[in-house]
């Protein structure tokens, strides 16, 4: 192949129109919320020549407008978990977008299923929403053809479904590091998912067993992850000039009535996930914006691990853990502080605290030390874990910080508080609208959480998800449910047919009409036999009957 003709005055200024269609992009109403650290030059520089678009910049501004729909109506989208395309065909009647789950990937999509420990390789999600998204397609597509091999006058009596309900797929926090997280986004987007949700939780600590705990990475590794999501979003995204925008926006402003501007830079969108309201353990002090929430011993005892060594049984490593940190007296420095301090002392460390956005720990120390006049025993080596884990303190103002630090890269934000008070959601959403007003927000819903325990009244846990969207939660998921209703329905199934055989069959599923009505391979509409017809018609040079 001959080397390309490089005429550089011509390069250069092809480049610099599609630097300028970028910064436009920025600047349209879907991207005002988005805040990069990165220029419009930077990627461009990281672009292919060939301009591409894909379906997922699609599916992302339905789904933007869907959820900003809900969020001036003060409604919400209720949504399950899902990984197979029977399921999601039936969703679609009664939700508006699919949830693929990692917690069900990592149970049915992999060789060796197990609990979600996000210990699966990067591309099983994007497989799966590659799976689902080309059978909502088919749906699409052979219902399309029924419809339109259908009088016009008889179509008013055929279904109808919206089969392309957007995917949101959960991308659990990257998978180890900058360049998988930013392969991982583009098989996400080249698959059709419309949204992805990243957290900060540390790479194979996810952990739900209660031995190890679960731990985040500092806000920093967190914030440079959603940056890399954002960035592969901005090269992937739309490239203006590329000829494809007016089909593109005619079939956008048709289907989703979405204006020429989102069209234009509208890309997959990124809810920011954060976990730290559920950790235990953080990987790294490095970054001072969370060295108030660091735990450290007041007592000068034995080190965690030198505890856990010394144990002569087989260590139980939560009992073990549990009776150090009693022995230790852990709280966090700024607690230390206040416990060694009059009221006064504390109200001249705080001020000088306030005094500065961030305060790393050593300057912590020596405001400490200047207003007590002694240094304050606090040790945050002695409680970390054999893995080296530092201990966290998880707090909702934690969550509030973090989710701050990340929403401009974002469009949605998702608290997982796994033990949610009505207090709690309402302490971290207001402060969230208030920082960020007309924010759209996510929630998930933990299976086994008793509600009535954490102190909500019956009303109350009849109405949460309403309560929730009047904050602004727009989009609310219960991720894993799915899996206890197909045992329910497998076991029971298998039971009557393994004791009534045929008999059952005949009286419970055919003539009682349990099938009657019910999509399933033996009706040829879902099943697609209309559409194999339309294929053979056209084949065979017959029009189908418009
Ligand atoms: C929502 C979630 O990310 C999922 O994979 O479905 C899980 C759900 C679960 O495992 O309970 C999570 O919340 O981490």
């Amino acid at each position: 192949m001959p080397a390309l003709e490089t005429d550089i005055a011509t390069e250069q200024a092809a480049f610099d129109a599609e630097v300028a269609s970028i910064e436009q992009a920025w600047k349209s109403p879907r991207q005002a919320h988005l805040k990069r650290p990165y220029s419009a030059r930077t990627i461009a520089g990281l672009r292919n020549s060939i301009p591409q678009t894909y379906v997922s910049s699609t599916m992302a501004d339905k789904l933007w407008g869907q959820l900003n729909e809900h969020r001036k109506h003060g409604t919400c989208e209720l949504t399950y978990g899902a990984t197979d395309p029977i399921q999601v065909s039936q969703m679609v009647k009664h939700q508006q977008t699919i949830y693929v789950s990692g917690s069900l990937c990592g149970t049915s999509e992999v060789s060796t299923p197990g609990r979600d420990a996000a210990d699966y390789p990067w591309d099983t999600v994007p497989k799966v929403v590659d799976k689902i998204f080309r059978s909502q397609m088919w749906h699409d597509q052979r219902q399309r053809q029924q419809r339109f091999s259908t009088p016009e006058s008889k179509r008013g009596e055929l279904e109808n479904w919206d089969y392309l309900a957007p995917i949101v797929a959960d991308a659990d926090m990257g998978f180890g590091g900058l360049t998988s997280t930013i392969k991982m986004t583009k098989a996400f987007v080249e698959a059709g998912v419309a949204m992805i949700h990243m957290d900060d939780l540390a790479t194979g600590m996810k952990r739900f067993s209660m031995g190890m705990g679960r731990t985040t990475v500092p806000t920093s590794e967190y914030v440079s992850r959603l940056t890399a999501v954002r960035m592969q979003f901005d090269i992937m995204g739309p490239k203006l000039g590329s000829g494809a925008e007016p089909v593109l926006f005619i079939f956008a402003f048709w289907r989703y009535q979405v204006r020429e501007a989102d069209i234009y830079s509208a890309t997959t969108m990124l809810m920011c996930r954060c976990d730290t309201a559920t950790c235990e353990f953080i990987t790294s002090v490095i970054d001072p914006r969370d060295h108030p929430y660091i735990l450290g011993a007041t007592k000068d005892v034995p080190s965690l691990t030198s505890a856990i060594s010394a144990a002569t049984t087989t260590p139980d490593y939560q009992w073990i853990r549990n009776t150090w940190k009693e022995s230790a007296g852990l709280v966090t420095f700024d607690e230390a502080v206040k416990s060694n301090t009059s009221e006064e002392q504390y109200k001249v460390y705080t001020s000088k605290l306030a005094e500065k956005e961030v305060t790393p720990m050593s300057q912590r120390r020596q405001i400490a030390k200047e207003v007590l006049g002694k240094d304050v025993f606090w040790d945050w080596e002695l409680p970390r874990s054999l893995e080296g884990q530092y201990m966290w303190a998880p707090t909702i103002q934690t969550v509030i910080e973090r989710a701050s630090a990340v929403a401009p890269l974002g469009d949605v934000t998702w608290a997982r508080i796994d033990a949610p008070t009505l207090s709690s959601l309402t302490e971290f959403h207001s402060a969230m609208n208030a920082l960020f007003p007309n924010r759209l927000f996510g929630f998930g819903y933990v299976a086994g959480y008793d509600f009535s325990k954490a102190g909500f009244s019956e009303e109350e846990i009849k109405h949460l998800h309403k309560i929730l969207a009047k904050m602004g939660v727009v989009w609310q998921v219960q991720p894993v449910w799915v899996t206890g209703a197909l045992s329910d329905v497998t076991e029971k199934f298998g039971k009557m047919w393994q004791e009534k055989g045929m008999g059952m069959w005949v009286r419970e599923y055919q003539r009682t009409g349990w099938l009657k009505g019910v999509d399933g391979a033996h009706k040829l509409e879902w099943s697609g036999g209309y559409l194999a017809d339309g294929f053979a018609e056209a084949v065979s040079g017959r029009d189908m009957a418009l």
